[in-house]
């Protein structure tokens, strides 16, 4: 999609291996949920053990503000609920088992040091924790749409993620998500402020810096075994 690199970028970061995505494929641009998710199974065939998951999201909650950070703490996946998933079709018994659990699908321990990571390079004010929720897209929420997701719980809503983490969960990764709040989502018929792409890319242009730091020390920080790799 236009803003996102499109490469795929391989290198050591702070002593651990990892390898990045620099944008991902979109449900909303068409392509399968097969080929959104599939650079997952192949972090996993490459011995990846943790994924990092970061997109803009629009905020519902009223705590949540522009340029603000939230830690994912858990998911609505709607597609998936209506029956668009990634794992629709025969298992993959060699990645993971037909009928996996979501629950505790973002990792404790790695929101926590997250946490502590955002206390530390003194951003904690700009973090905290909530519920994604991805929509098909491509059109941003009616005003109806945007009261309907407040009401069921939702913090912020974005357009893609859940599919990656359902895949990388199914095949027994650990995951942490970050979502930057690019724009509040009108909840008012009053409101007159429309969200635009364009808006989207300048807020995640103002607040690169911060992600990436804090991606990096999160990094630096967490606990592998046998100096296994990172996806981000
Ligand atoms: O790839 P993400 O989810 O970060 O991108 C979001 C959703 C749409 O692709 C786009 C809307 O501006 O930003
Ligand atoms: N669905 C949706 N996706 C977004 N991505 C960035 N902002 C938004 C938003 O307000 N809604």
């Amino acid at each position: 999609v236009q803003g996102h690199a499109g490469r795929l970028v391989f290198g050591d970061l702070k002593g651990k291996t990892c390898v990045c995505m620099q944008g991902r494929f979109h449900m909303y641009e068409g392509h399968s949920l097969c080929k959104t998710t599939f650079p997952v199974r192949v972090f996993k065939l490459l011995g990846v053990e943790t994924l990092v998951v970061t997109n803009a999201a629009g905020s519902l909650a009223d705590g949540l503000q522009i340029g603000d950070i939230m830690i994912i703490k858990d998911h609505i996946n709607f597609p998936g609920l209506v029956g668009l998933n990634p794992l629709t079709g025969p298992n993959e018994d060699r990645f993971g088992p037909r009928f996996p659990a979501m629950s505790g699908c973002y990792h404790k321990g790695l929101r926590c040091l997250a946490m502590e990571v955002a206390k530390d390079l003194d951003v904690a004010a700009i973090m905290q924790e909530g519920v994604y929720a991805m929509v098909g897209g491509p059109n941003f929420e009616s005003i109806a749409e945007a009261r309907l997701l407040h009401r069921v719980g939702v913090d912020a809503v974005g357009m893609s993620t859940a599919p990656e983490v359902v895949v990388a969960t199914h095949c027994g990764m650990r995951v942490f998500g970050l979502s930057l709040i690019t724009n509040k989502v009108g909840k008012s018929y009053e409101d007159s402020d429309s969200v635009n792409h364009e808006g989207v890319l300048e807020v995640g242009r103002l607040r690169s810096d911060t992600v990436q730091q804090l991606v990096t020390e999160l990094i630096r920080r967490m606990e592998i075994n046998n100096n296994t790799s990172t996806a981000v």
